[in-house]
């Protein structure tokens, strides 16, 4: 069956909650980050991505989004020299380690486990807060359900149809509780009628779950589905095509 007629549910996992990092969620901000290479500026932003919104960071190959992922994912590369700081919910993030972080990430690549079932990938996700086998069973049940995929937790991922593994792994990547999303392209690789089911379903889950969101892309439709601000990685506003012209 066509994947696009599986439009997800909308009820949320049981177990997984908002709540699950205390504190006022005053979205992620970007405090005077520039990020160098050498002499040349990639990344010049200083921005509040407020919870529920969806900042787009738009620029040609080698502009430095992936660069500026990394920097907020605390995984930057030897080669960058950065000033600045990251801060999600006023928590400084500088000198805290990816996994500390509690940020998630969706990638163009689903990178789901190839030798596990799709209900042990997505359990693998879970918080290790959450104790019980049938908690975190009930938890990956509810996510399949969200997705509107019931019952495909014992499915080998390699059974799965394109769309069908975008879902899993964006209900993995929210399994995990994070406390902000960065997308990397996630919609690159999807046809067009996918790429704007997913487009709803992940911008829709952004908005329910307040996460503030930065998307990284060289995907004009992307950026002005994602109804947010559109900047370049040094913080310029990203102007409309004129007529004819499909941007960069
Ligand atoms: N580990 C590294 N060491 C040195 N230079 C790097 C490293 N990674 C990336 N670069 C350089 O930094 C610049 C920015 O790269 P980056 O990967 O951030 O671009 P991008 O906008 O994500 O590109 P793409 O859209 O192709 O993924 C490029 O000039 C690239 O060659």
């Amino acid at each position: 069956m066509n994947d696009i007629t599986d439009t997800p549910r909308t009820a949320r996992p049981a177990a997984v909650s908002d709540d699950a990092h205390a504190g006022p969620c005053t979205g992620l901000h970007l405090d005077a980050l520039r990020i160098r290479l050498g002499a040349t500026t990639l990344v010049a932003l200083d921005t509040l991505i407020a919870p529920g919104e969806v900042l787009s960071v738009m620029g040609p190959s080698g502009s430095g989004k992936s660069t500026l992922l990394n920097q907020i994912i605390g995984a930057p590369a030897p080669a960058f020299q950065s000033d600045g700081q990251v801060r999600l919910d006023g928590q400084d993030l500088t000198g805290m380690g990816p996994q500390a972080r509690h940020i998630g990430l969706l990638f163009q690549d689903d990178l789901l486990f190839p030798h596990m079932s799709v209900g042990s990938n997505l359990a693998f996700a879970l918080p290790a807060g959450l104790r019980g086998r049938r908690a975190r069973r009930a938890a990956v049940e509810a996510a399949l359900a969200e997705a509107g995929m019931p019952g495909y937790a014992d499915r080998d991922p390699a059974t799965l149809s394109g769309g069908q593994r975008s879902r899993v792994a964006l209900m993995r990547t929210l399994l995990s509780a994070p406390r902000a999303l960065l997308l990397d392209e996630p919609f690159s690789r999807l046809d067009a009628d996918l790429r704007r089911t997913m487009r709803d379903l992940v911008f829709g889950e952004v908005r329910r779950r307040r996460l503030p969101t930065l998307l990284v892309t060289h995907d004009r439709e992307d950026a002005q589905a994602a109804g947010g601000r559109i900047l370049d990685p040094l913080g310029r506003p990203v102007a409309p095509p004129a007529d004819g012209d499909p941007g960069p």
